[in-house]
């Protein structure tokens, strides 16, 4: 399903959603590490795409190359073979400043475990990758993020004076602040509760249906999931499976048939 932003005339929309666009797409990407006895093959020739506008989670179980999809994807790790692009961008044909530069501009991360700055207030981390940027950030697309997220009493607070949730927050709203082409999340509720993972998704879910953004989240959980427009299924390094509208029963279904073959086989 694509999308439709709430406020499709919005001048601030980062671009507008066309359900055909690809933000990002691998094409018969593998990756291989070590070798002899300790080659592993992580990703085996796998081809998605990542659609403008729309929510995506990358499924799988443990070891199947959830997480180094994603990293390949997003530019953060090198690929054996195969290619990757982000909007019409071949990663295979940067050098590593051209990598860091493109990361920077057109990418927002959110990991497990929030990485903010200490010493920084959650405005200043907020506005990180623009500082790094030497840009400065557009007062109305931050207030609208910030507001988004439920920050606007808490911009003055350090990450040791928020809460968990309150942080991956500020690291949700740090992804957005550059309006990137892409977000990637890795296990982004993997260290909340239940509340508050649930506040984060559906943050994320608010910055594709009402800001146009386009997500990509790898996670455990068929709750989770449940947010995403699609769901792509890894299993020992290959793409096997893909669902639209997920539900997290329906995902929680597909991932048993896992279990019972890796059961039974
Ligand atoms: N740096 C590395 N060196 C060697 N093997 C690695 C390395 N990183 C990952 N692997 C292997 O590649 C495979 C895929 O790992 P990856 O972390 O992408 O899986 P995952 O699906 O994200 O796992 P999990 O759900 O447990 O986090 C696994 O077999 C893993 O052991």
């Amino acid at each position: 399903m694509t999308a439709v932003p709430r406020f499709p005339s919005d001048p601030l929309a980062p671009r507008p959603t066309t359900g055909a666009a690809v933000a990002a797409a691998t094409t018969d990407l593998s990756k291989v590490y070590g070798d002899g006895d300790t080659r592993v093959v992580a990703l085996d020739r796998v081809s998605v795409s990542f659609r403008e506008g729309e929510f995506t989670a990358i499924m799988g179980p443990s070891g199947c190359g959830k997480s180094t999809l994603m990293h390949c994807a997003a530019g953060l790790d090198s690929f054996s073979s195969g290619s990757v692009r982000i909007g019409t961008t071949e990663l295979g044909d940067l050098d590593d400043g051209q990598l860091t530069r493109l990361r920077r501009d057109r990418v927002g991360f959110i990991f497990q475990a929030f990485n903010l700055l200490p010493t920084l207030t959650a405005l200043e981390n907020i506005t990180l990758p623009l500082t790094i940027a030497g840009r400065r950030p557009d007062p109305q697309w931050l207030d609208r993020v910030v507001s988004m997220v439920g920050l606007s009493q808490r911009l003055g607070h350090r990450p040791g004076q928020l809460s968990g949730g309150q942080q991956q927050r500020v690291a949700v709203a740090r992804a957005l602040v550059s309006r990137p082409a892409i977000v990637f999340g890795d296990e982004p509720t993997g260290n909340l509760d239940s509340r508050a993972g649930a506040e984060v998704l559906g943050f994320l879910r608010d910055s594709v249906t009402e800001l146009g953004q386009t997500v990509v989240m790898v996670t455990h959980d068929p709750v989770a999931a449940g947010y995403a427009d699609r769901v792509v299924f890894l299993s020992d390094g290959r793409l096997v499976d893909e669902m639209a509208r997920p539900t997290p029963e329906r995902v929680l279904d597909r991932m048993k048939a896992f279990d019972t073959r890796a059961h039974t086989g």
